[in-house]
C-alpha cells in the first residue's frame, strides 16, 4: 500500500536588518533661514500624517532635503530611487523559488508513505520592510518608476494597508502599516526624459513643497561647505552663474534648452580652482575658461548665435562681479 501527501505552503523571508540607512548631518551640510523654514514645514506635514513631496527643478536641493528631514525623525531610512524598470515586486517582494522537502516512510515494510512539503519561497522587498518596521522611506525621484509599479502606494498612503496578494494563502494578504511609517519623495516636473507624468491619485496623497532655486545667501555658503574657497569668491561665482542661469532662461534664447546652471555649477567651478590654487579674478584666464567649461553644457542645444551671444555675456558677467586680482590684493579701507 502507498500513501502520498503533498503540502504546497509559502514562507516569507524579511529583508535583512542592516538594509537602512540612518542618515547623518555632514560637516559640510549647510543651515540657512531657508532650509530651516522649509525643513520644519516638512516635519509639521509629516507629523500631522502626510507624505511630504519635493518637487522642483535639478539641483534645488531637494534629494538634501529629503535626508535631512528623514534624519531629523530618528528612525531608520530606507531608500528607493525610481526606475523605470521597477515592477510592484521590486517594491514590495516577490516569491523567488521553491523549497521542497520529501520524507519515504516504509518503517512497515509493507506500507509505503511519501510525504512532499512544496514551500514557495516569498523574499520582502524594501517597501514592505518600511511598512512593517515603521521606517522612513526616502523615494527619490518616484516619477521615474510607471504609474503600474507605484499604485501600491495608493492604499499604503490612503488606507495604511500594504496590499500583498501573493501572501493570501498565509493569511499575510494585507499588512498593516506601522504608525510611524513616513515617506517623503522628490520628483522634477521639468525632466522629460526617463520619467512618468506624475499620477493625480498618488501626488493627490501627499503635501506637495515645491523648491526652487535656494536664496544666494544659501547658495554661497553651500558653495563655500562643499569647495572650502572663500564667502568673497562663492559670492561671486554665485553671482555669475545665477545671472547667467536667467540669462540662458531667456524665452527668446534658451528654446531647445531644458537644463539650467544651479548650485552644482558654482560648487564645481569653486573645486577647481581651489584645487588649481586660483582665483575668482576679472583678469584670471584660467577662471575664465573654467566658467566656460562648466557653463557650455547649460547651451549647447540652443541656436549658434545665441550660444555666441551668451558666451559673450558670460564674459561680461565675470568681469561685472569680480574684482581684477591687482584691486584684490589692496586691502580695503575700513571708513
Ligand atoms: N543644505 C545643503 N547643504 C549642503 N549642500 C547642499 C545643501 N543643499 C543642496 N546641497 C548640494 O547642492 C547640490 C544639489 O543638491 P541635491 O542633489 O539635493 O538637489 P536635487 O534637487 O535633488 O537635484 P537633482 O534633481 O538633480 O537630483 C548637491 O551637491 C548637494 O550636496
Amino acid at each position: 500500500m502507498s500513501i502520498n501527501n503533498l503540502n504546497i505552503s509559502t514562507i516569507k523571508i524579511e529583508q535583512p536588518e542592516n538594509d537602512n540607512i540612518y542618515p547623518e548631518a555632514s560637516a559640510e551640510f549647510v543651515q540657512t533661514p531657508y532650509i530651516q523654514e522649509v525643513t520644519e514645514r516638512a516635519l509639521l506635514y509629516l507629523d500631522a500624517g502626510y507624505p511630504v513631496h519635493f518637487a522642483g527643478p535639478a539641483g534645488t536641493g531637494k534629494t538634501t532635503l529629503a535626508f535631512h528631514i528623514a534624519a531629523l525623525r530618528k528612525r531608520p531610512v530606507t531608500l528607493i530611487h525610481g526606475n523605470h524598470e521597477f515592477g510592484s515586486s521590486d517594491l514590495i517582494g516577490k516569491e523567488s523559488g521553491y523549497r521542497r522537502h520529501r520524507l519515504v516512510d516504509n518503517y512497515v515494510h509493507s506500507v509505503m508513505k511519501e510525504e512532499e512539503e512544496l514551500k514557495s519561497l516569498w523574499v520582502d522587498n524594501r517597501l514592505t520592510t518600511c511598512c512593517r518596521n515603521g521606517d522612513t522611506l526616502v523615494y527619490d525621484e518616484f516619477n521615474r518608476s510607471t504609474p503600474e509599479a507605484n499604485n501600491v502606494l495608493l492604499s499604503i498612503l490612503e488606507e495604511g494597508i500594504l496590499n500583498l496578494p501573493s501572501l493570501r494563502s498565509m493569511g499575510d494578504g494585507y499588512l498593516e502599516v506601522h504608525p510611524s511609517f513616513r515617506a517623503i519623495f522628490t520628483s522634477n516636473p521639468q525632466e522629460y526624459a526617463g520619467t512618468h507624468a506624475t499620477q493625480d491619485a498618488l501626488v493627490d496623497r501627499m503635501i506637495t513643497i515645491m523648491l526652487n532655486y535656494p536664496d544666494r545667501d544659501t547658495e554661497v555658503r553651500v558653495a563655500v561647505a562643499k569647495s572650502g574657497i572663500s564667502n568673497e569668491e562663492a559670492g561671486f561665482i554665485v553671482d555669475i552663474v545665477n545671472e547667467f542661469r536667467e540669462l540662458s532662461n531667456h524665452k527668446s534664447l534658451s528654446s531647445g534648452q531644458k537644463s539650467m546652471p544651479t548650485v552644482r555649477a558654482s560648487i564645481a567651478i569653486s573645486r577647481v580652482l581651489i584645487q588649481k590654487g586660483e582665483h575668482a579674478f576679472r583678469d584670471n584666464v584660467f577662471f575664465h575658461r573654467v566658467c566656460h567649461d562648466v557653463l557650455c553644457m547649460y547651451i549647447q542645444k540652443i541656436s549658434p548665435s545665441n550660444r555666441s551671444f551668451l558666451d559673450k555675456q558670460l564674459e561680461v558677467l565675470i568681469g561685472k562681479f569680480c574684482p581684477a586680482a591687482k584691486s584684490a590684493l589692496v586691502p580695503k579701507v575700513v571708513k
